[in-house]
């Protein structure tokens, strides 16, 4: 591909994804908690509802929800945070999930264990006779399964109480197509969207996030024979170069390429199911 061609390429995806060229971490934070704000009232529904990892993206995406119930609430509007903890048994950064928590400060927090749920899904489906390749394809596989338990544990939540489920997508991880296809992937609200991933790292320092989960090492934990797997390792480029991408700055060749071919690859993800 020539340059101007690449060029044009990486500024078209980023424009697909919403990633402005410039960016005030101040004002995308007023931006974003004044979105949630309007869409819970004009909705005239009642809560938000969010899963609490540990992570930095649900810390940020967690604090603008707290930040828009209040606003709403000061507005004369019905309107509650439900911070969820959604861990598989035990979690082994569940200090991490404690402390996210004890900075965003919801209204509620509630915690479903999604291990039942998904081992059952799992040992049905093996009871069904479907086959893996390997115990790592399994591992794999039973992985998704989590992430879309934690989806229906929040939409039931959503249900109970006449809510919108948040969810965490940014621009880096739409890229990439790094998320699981209606498991995380499926949300009413996403306030993430067009942040890249050191953005987010921005509004979470702007929101005074403790350090510690401010610089944490992305992972979505859903493999056990890979617990903690840090995304960089599972997707063959750093989150920099794709922030780097994105924000219209020079990259690599290799980096260009993961991410074009990682971009194409997922499209179906960005997109709703196609029919005839
Ligand atoms: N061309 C196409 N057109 C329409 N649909 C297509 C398709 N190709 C696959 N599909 C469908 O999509 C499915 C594959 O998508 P999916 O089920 O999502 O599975 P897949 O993309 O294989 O796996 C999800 C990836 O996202 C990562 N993840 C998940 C959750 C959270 C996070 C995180 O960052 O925290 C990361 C996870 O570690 C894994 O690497 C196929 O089984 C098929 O049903
Ligand atoms: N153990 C968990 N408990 C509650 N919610 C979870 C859990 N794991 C994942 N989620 C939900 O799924 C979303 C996607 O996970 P993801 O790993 O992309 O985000 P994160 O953990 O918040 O940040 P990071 O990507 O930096 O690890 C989370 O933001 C959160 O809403
Ligand atoms: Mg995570």
């Amino acid at each position: 591909m020539s340059e101007p061609a690449s060029i044009a390429l990486q500024q078209e995806i980023a424009r697909q994804l919403g990633v402005d060229q410039v960016f005030n971490a101040e004002q995308e934070i007023e931006r974003r908690v004044a979105f949630l704000t309007e869409r819970l009232t004009s909705t005239g529904l009642r809560c938000l509802v969010l899963g609490i990892s540990g992570g930095v993206d649900s810390t940020v995406a967690g604090r603008l929800c707290q930040l828009a119930v209040e606003r709403a609430r000061a507005a004369g509007h019905e309107a509650r945070f439900h911070a969820m903890r959604l861990p598989y048994g035990v979690q082994s950064d569940e200090h991490d999930a404690r402390l996210a928590l004890s900075f965003i400060r919801p209204d509620h927090v509630l915690t479903v264990d999604i291990k039942p749920a998904s081992d059952s899904a799992l040992e049905a489906t093996l009871a069904a006779g479907v086959g893996f390749r390997d115990v790592r394809h399994q591992d794999f596989v039973h992985g998704n399964i989590k992430a879309r338990q934690r989806m229906i544990a929040q939409y039931a939540v959503a249900g109970a109480y006449d809510g919108l489920v948040v969810g965490t997508d940014q621009a880096a991880e739409a890229a990439t197509g790094f998320f699981t296809k209606f498991g995380d992937g499926a949300a009413d609200l996403v306030p993430l969207a067009g942040l890249t991933k050191r953005r987010v790292r921005a509004l979470a320092e702007a929101l005074g996030a403790p350090g510690g989960l401010v610089r944490k090492i992305p992972t979505a934990d859903l493999e056990s024979l890979d617990a903690g797997k840090a995304d960089e390792d599972a997707l063959g480029i750093t989150y920099d170069a794709i922030d780097d991408f994105l924000e219209g700055k020079a990259v690599d060749k290799r980096d260009f390429d993961t991410l074009v071919h990682r971009y194409r690859l997922t499209e179906h993800k960005r997109r709703l199911p196609s029919g005839p």
